[in-house]
């Protein structure tokens, strides 16, 4: 799993790109699923335990972290997060450091997310910032959402900051740039589960059956007709059905369908609408298909919605170095950590890494000189909100 001694701050080179590159291919072996971060936990904590200890405050909630950094005046306290878990995927990147989890993989560039935090929190435990900095690594992001529960936890009342800020890479923005933009960034999101269950039977009588791959089949064509004539034009949503499992074998007629999928939408209010229609389509295709069909919504995420006052702030942070600002787009990712700047003002930003392949893909590759700028900009606008 991790190289040999683990990355050791007392060798002196931990504010170089070189040990960031370490540090991120050591966690990048070692993705695990939301909220089963042990690993992760364990190598984050080894690290942060090696940092010169006078002005830190460690503190564990269940598989993430606090890091508090009393500042030199302390008036307020800015938050920094960053999420920590991988997703089930298989890795197909070649790299010599792939991950050692079969079927796990830092495919949403979270080992970037938690680098740059222990480079920016190894710059401030050497040398604090005059704010007291809470540094929050963040557990299940991709499932079934941590920032919520860590946000309601007693740990947080200890820790809680006044300003918070979040990045995420962004394969398709250049190295050396960011990108942000007040109001809404990234949208609302549920996820979601739908089981079919009919009569299955043998492969040459289907007037005997309700076949459920039949039945769910349609059904995903039938959510997108949601999309395109129940959703008002002018607003957006997005479903998306990313697996599919049915039957046992190729002459068996399914007696039983799931689909797992996720729906995304800019409102809460479409949010509900969109469920509401989902709902209507299943309570026909029960009548029509002669079969049950349940739902279950999963985990769901608040919008991100930026604080325009802290953009601003940050854009001028930003332009003050050699790195460029960007204006972004709306985009329909989803974030849990919408849930924190729904009460803390705040912004997420986009970090570019520059990656052919983007985020989710078993081939996302991000350059690793982006660490670098991710650290410089994370501690300037920590020492400076
Ligand atoms: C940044 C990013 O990719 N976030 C994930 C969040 C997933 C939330 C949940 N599991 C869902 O699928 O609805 C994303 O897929 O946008």
């Amino acid at each position: 799993m991790l190289l040999e001694q683990g990355p050791s701050y007392r060798e002196g080179f931990f504010l170089k790109q070189e040990m960031l590159t370490r540090i991120r291919r050591e966690l990048h072996q070692i993705p695990e699923l939301g909220f089963k971060e042990y690993k992760t936990q364990q190598y984050l904590l080894d690290y942060i335990n090696q940092l010169p200890q006078e002005a830190l405050r460690v503190e564990m909630w269940r598989t993430g972290i606090f890091v508090r950094v009393q500042g030199n005046v302390g008036q307020k306290t800015i938050g920094y997060r960053a999420d920590i878990d991988g997703l089930p995927l298989t890795e197909e990147t070649g790299y010599e450091f792939q991950s050692t989890h079969d079927g796990r993989m830092h495919a949403c560039g979270h080992d970037f997310h938690m680098t740059i935090a222990l480079g920016a929190l190894t710059r401030l435990a050497q040398k604090p910032a005059d704010d007291d900095v809470v540094f929050l690594f963040q557990p299940a992001e991709e499932g079934p959402g941590g920032a919520e529960p860590m946000l309601q936890s007693e740990a947080m009342d200890r820790h809680r900051p006044d300003v918070i800020f979040g990045l995420h890479v962004a394969p398709e923005l250049p190295v050396g740039s960011v990108s942000s933009k007040p109001g809404l960034l990234f949208a609302n999101t549920s996820e979601l589960f739908i089981d079919f269950k009919g009569v299955g039977g043998h492969a040459a009588f289907p007037h005997l059956t309700h076949d459920m791959v039949v039945t769910a089949s349609a059904f995903v064509s039938h959510l997108q007709q949601i999309v395109a004539r129940r959703v008002d034009p002018l607003d957006s949503a997005v479903i998306t059905i990313g697996k599919i499992e049915a039957g046992t074998v190729q002459n068996i007629i399914a007696q039983a369908a799931r689909l797992e999928g996720t729906i995304r939408t800019l409102s809460p209010e479409a949010m509900e609408k969109v469920k509401g229609e989902i709902e209507k389509v299943a309570r026909g295709y029960e009548i029509a298909n002669d079969c049950d069909i349940h739902i279950d919504y999963g985990a769901n995420y608040h919008q991100v919605f930026n604080d325009a006052e802290q953009v601003q702030h940050f854009e001028k942070i930003v332009k003050e170095t050699d790195y460029r600002f960007q204006d972004a787009n709306m985009a329909m990712t989803g974030e849990d950590f919408g849930y924190m700047l729904k009460e803390i003002p705040g912004f997420m930003f986009w970090l570019g890494v520059d990656s052919e392949a983007g985020l989710h893909q078993s081939t996302l590759k991000p350059k690793e000189e982006a660490l670098t700028v991710g650290v410089n900009i994370v501690e300037k606008t920590l020492r400076n909100l």
